[in-house]
């Protein structure tokens, strides 16, 4: 295992809102080495996002984070405040939205957004700022650096937007990345380039990545561990291989079995039947029992985390037995370099 960058304990993120208090994020726990890729993933409204946003300290109220630590190479950066978490934020830790147009800026070129992005961070020249711009974009796979510095961004595609938004976020060589669905809007072609970009820049500049989505194709082909999360708790942990192949929760099994064969990437991941709970009116247990086929009498009381061999996880009461099958191929395409 790699050298953990981002630990992530016991975070709980709250809403208060009408209904009472939501618990978007409760009682989240992972770590990322570096250069790796973690997979968050679940259904709409699991409370992904809201992981992201709250390692990064971007939660606003209602919206708050109730308790646990984001430790970013050990430091807890839930505790920094105004500028010291903007000093942090960008520089060592980075986000990648699913939209590229919420981190640039329509009506400046690429190269003035670049460089003021370097120099937020770093006392350097407009010109080193400049070549250190062209070498990220470079580094996406972006032909003719030079000149997309001259273009705003309505003059590119939308894939080379999402890439020059990595390039961006890779700028100060980040520990992490969060990467919320970023590919999902696009072709799946595109999407599988971009995807193959991502797998060799973490091999290579040792940045890990918390690639957030809901189609599991994706993370089968591109993650080494996966998070599963319901009802704002991870219900799985893993290494992705080894979960995808034999998932010891009900609902991963759920959500695996609802993949079509030729479930090609960048297509929503099928619903797993019954819906998603409110979280303003969670079942008393576990939350996912009033849609498991496995649920028992014990599941009205809290599900316990078991541990099984290589690290892996479940929140069930019931976990499934572990089988040797035949992985299954959820996509032609993988994501990971020849090296
Ligand atoms: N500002 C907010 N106020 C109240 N509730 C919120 C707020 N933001 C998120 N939530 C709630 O938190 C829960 C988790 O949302 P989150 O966006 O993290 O889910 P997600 O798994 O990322 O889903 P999606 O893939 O659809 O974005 C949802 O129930 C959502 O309604």
């Amino acid at each position: 295992m790699s050298e953990t960058v981002l630990r992530v304990n016991n975070l709980q993120t709250q809403f208060q809102t009408r209904a009472g208090v939501l618990k978007a994020v409760d009682g989240v726990s992972f770590e990322v080495g570096r250069g790796r890729i973690l997979g968050l993933v679940g259904e709409s409204g699991s409370g992904k996002s809201v992981t992201g946003y709250s390692i990064l300290g971007l939660i606003e109220p209602p919206g708050k984070i109730a308790g646990g630590e984001v430790l970013l190479n050990g430091k807890d950066i839930t505790r920094l405040k105004g500028d010291a978490m903007r000093q942090v934020r960008g520089a060592q830790i980075a986000m990648v939205f699913q939209d590229p147009m919420m981190t640039l800026n329509p009506v400046l070129k690429i190269g003035t957004q670049m460089i003021a992005a370097v120099r937020a961070h770093a006392r350097v020249s407009r010109k080193a700022a400049r070549a250190k711009a062209r070498n990220a974009l470079a580094k996406v796979g972006i032909p003719s650096p030079e000149e997309r510095l001259e273009a705003y961004p309505h003059q590119l595609s939308g894939g080379m937007r999402q890439r020059v938004a990595i390039a961006i976020a890779l700028l100060h060589s980040p520990a992490v990345i969060i990467a919320d669905e970023p590919t999902t809007a696009l072709d799946v072609s595109i999407q599988g380039q971009i995807l193959a970009e991502v797998r060799r820049l973490a091999d290579e500049t040792g940045t890990a990545f918390v690639w957030v989505t809901h189609d599991l194709a994706v993370v089968s082909s591109l993650a080494d561990d996966i998070c599963v999360m319901y009802a704002g708790r991870v219900v799985e942990s893993g290494p992705a291989a080894d979960v995808i192949a034999s998932p010891r929760h009900p609902y991963t099994a759920g959500l695996l079995a609802s993949v079509p064969a030729e479930h090609e990437p960048g297509t929503k991941l099928p619903q797993v039947p019954g819906s998603t709970p409110s979280l303003a009116n969670l079942p008393q247990g576990c939350a996912f029992a009033p849609r498991c086929a496995k649920a028992g009498p014990a599941c009205t009381t809290t599900p316990p985390v078991q541990h099984f061999e290589d690290g892996r996880t479940a929140l069930c009461h019931y976990p499934i037995e572990p089988i040797s099958c035949q992985p299954l191929s959820l996509t032609s395409t993988t994501y990971r370099s020849a090296s």
